[in-house]
């Protein structure tokens, strides 16, 4: 098996999303859980996106994991190689999107690399280097209440050059506008300049579609599923790819209960909490005594949902809302407070799919990782698309046979997001 195109995504959720944006734009792809053990079987394939937890952790942690990834990428034939961001650009001044491109860059022997969270699909936009969710500024919208990462500048170069070695310049609108030849050339120009990596704005898909040309011509991108999508149109155009994946027979059913498991706080997760809440079981953990008693919450948590499933699918949320999060972490540490929850939804997640869960979503990058992980999945074959960046996942090589789930960015879907993944999934 020979791929043309590789990624290495900083959490799990990121990483279905772009699986998903590849599979919509015709390359036959598989999400695979860290670099796989040789004795997975892989099917025939155009790309690989392996899922790392490394968007919060130390910066030296995450560079070591993706160079690995990026090195095990390369064997398996990647002539370029994605690293996957969040959309929001979720990242502190220590990193790491800074520190792990330009990781990534020299170990491809350097060069400019172009960078844009652009997704205009789900509202994010770059314009002069700014970052817009929806309607707002990066720093105006709820990604300034992040419990990890709160985001508190829209200036990407400016973002990104805090968390850097080197340079950062940017690639405007009117470059992107002027086609692939001028923005290329001006990426040239800044990395002669001493620029590591630059910012490229883009609005439309259609300057995705510039980027992907350029990127390609590259051997490291950094960016969001939108630049998966210029990168994927490129390579079908060039015609290395036949451009024919669809998706559809991963999601053959696969029966058993099904469940939601929500660690995400951001407004769109607490919104679809409480829609769910209309036709289904919603059980909220109190953080403050999982916190303090950890283990009998969670055997709590596993009775009441052990109650109730097999009358249908229930939900277990530690999500709250952002001035209850702050409190929390205040009196316990923001990452240790983080780490605690995840750890328990992800043992409360394990433990219904020893009670018979084969049709699980999740809610939040970090919370998906922690459930995959204690699940210890191997690997992913992506089928349809439930929301934008959000598709159904059939599990390959799993030990307890085969599952389906939905791993949900913390701020996508619409507000009926768990009722709709269940749809589809039977
Ligand atoms: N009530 C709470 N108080 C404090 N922290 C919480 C609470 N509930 C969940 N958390 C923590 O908040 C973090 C949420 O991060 P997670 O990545 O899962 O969601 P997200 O950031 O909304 O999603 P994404 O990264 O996909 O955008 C996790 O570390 C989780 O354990
Ligand atoms: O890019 C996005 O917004 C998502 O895939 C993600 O990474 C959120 O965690």
């Amino acid at each position: 098996m020979a791929i043309s195109l590789g990624s290495i995504a900083d959490d799990y959720t990121g990483a279905s999303d772009l699986a998903n944006t590849l599979t919509k734009n015709g390359l036959r792809t598989v999400q695979t859980v860290g670099i796989p053990d040789p004795s997975l079987a892989l099917p025939d394939i155009d790309a690989v996106v392996v899922s790392l937890k490394i968007r919060s952790v130390p910066a030296s942690e995450a560079v070591n994991a993706a160079t690995e990834a990026e090195r095990w990428l390369r064997q398996q034939g990647a002539g370029h190689v994605l690293y996957k961001i969040c959309s929001t650009f979720d990242s502190t001044d220590a990193g790491n999107i800074g520190p792990v491109t330009e990781a990534l860059s020299e170990a491809a022997g350097g060069g400019g690399v172009l960078v844009t969270p652009a997704f205009p699909e789900t509202g994010r936009t770059v314009y002069l280097g700014h970052l817009f969710v929806g309607g707002q500024p990066l720093n105006e919208s709820p990604l300034k209440d992040h419990p990890l990462n709160p985001m508190h500048d829209a200036n990407l170069v400016r973002v990104l050059a805090r968390q850097s070695r080197g340079a950062v310049g940017l690639i405007d609108l009117a470059a992107i506008a002027a086609g692939a030849a001028a923005a290329k050339a001006k990426l040239d120009a800044l990395a002669r300049t001493g620029a590591t990596m630059a910012i490229a704005d883009a609005i439309f898909e259609r300057d995705l579609e510039t980027l992907g040309e350029i990127a390609l011509e590259t051997p490291v991108s950094t960016g969001a599923s939108g630049l998966g999508l210029g990168l994927a149109r490129a390579l079908v155009r060039s015609g290395r790819i036949s451009g024919s994946a669809t998706g559809e027979d991963v999601i053959r059913p696969v029966g058993g209960l099904s469940a939601i498991i929500a660690g995400s706080c951001s407004k769109a997760t607490l919104r679809q909490i409480d829609v769910a809440e209309r036709v289904m079981p919603v059980l909220r953990l109190d953080p403050e005594r999982l916190l303090a008693a950890g283990p009998d919450q969670i055997a709590a948590a596993i009775s009441w949902a052990g109650d109730r499933i097999s009358a249908g699918p229930v939900v277990v949320a530690a999500s709250a809302a952002p001035e209850t999060v702050s409190r929390l972490q205040s009196q316990y540490g923001r990452e240790a407070s983080g780490h605690a929850i995840e750890t328990a939804t992800s043992i409360i997640a394990a433990e219904l799919v020893e009670r018979g869960v084969r049709r699980l979503v999740v809610a939040g990058g970090e919370t998906s990782g922690a459930a995959v992980d204690r699940l210890a999945i191997p690997a992913f074959l992506i089928g349809p698309e439930i929301a934008p960046g959000v598709p159904v996942l059939r599990t390959v090589g799993n030990t307890q046979g085969d599952m389906l789930l939905a791993l949900k960015s913390g701020n996508f879907g619409g507000e009926d997001f768990f009722a709709a993944a269940l749809a589809m999934m039977r």
